[in-house]
C-alpha cells in the first residue's frame, strides 16, 4: 500500500512480525521528506535505521522526555533505541527489529515521537 502522501501523525503502528512489508528506498526517502531531522543511517549493512538527536534542557527534561517517548510507545507498541548522552542530547534510532530492516510503523513512530517532544 503507498501510504507516502498521508499524514503519518494519522496513522497507527500495525503488529509486525518477520513477514511485514520492509519499505523500498524510494518510500524511505519520500517518508523522510515529512520528518524534518531525521535522518536514514545505512552504517550496518542490511541494517537501515532512522534516527534523530534532540536536544534537551537539561538531564531531567530528557528523562521527561523518555517518559513521554514511552507512553507514545506503548501506546504504539512499537519501540525505539533512545540514548541520554551527555547530559542533556537525547538520540532517537528506529528500526523495525522483527525484520531488522525499515517499515511504515517506523517512520509513524519517527512522527508521534516528533509531535510529542515538541509540545
Ligand atoms: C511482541 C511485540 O509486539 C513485538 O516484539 C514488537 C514490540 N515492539 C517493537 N518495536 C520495534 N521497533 N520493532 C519490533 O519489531 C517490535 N516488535
Amino acid at each position: 500500500m503507498d501510504l507516502s502522501h498521508t499524514s503519518l501523525q494519522g496513522l497507527q503502528c500495525q503488529p509486525c512480525h518477520s513477514k511485514t512489508e520492509v519499505l523500498a528506498m524510494n518510500k524511505i526517502e519520500e517518508y523522510l521528506t515529512q520528518l524534518p531531522g531525521w535522518q536514514l543511517d545505512t552504517s550496518i549493512q542490511d541494517s537501515p535505521r532512522i534516527r534523530r538527536t534532540f536536544t534537551g534542557k537539561d538531564f531531567n527534561h530528557c528523562v521527561e522526555m523518555i517518559c513521554n517517548i514511552r507512553n507514545v510507545a506503548q501506546k504504539e507498541n512499537h519501540h525505539p533505541e533512545i540514548h541520554l548522552t551527555r547530559f542533556k542530547y537525547l538520540e532517537v534510532v528506529i528500526q523495525t527489529f522483527a525484520v531488522n530492516n525499515l517499515t511504515i510503523n517506523d517512520f509513524i513512530l519517527a512522527a508521534k515521537i516528533t509531535s510529542c517532544l515538541s509540545m
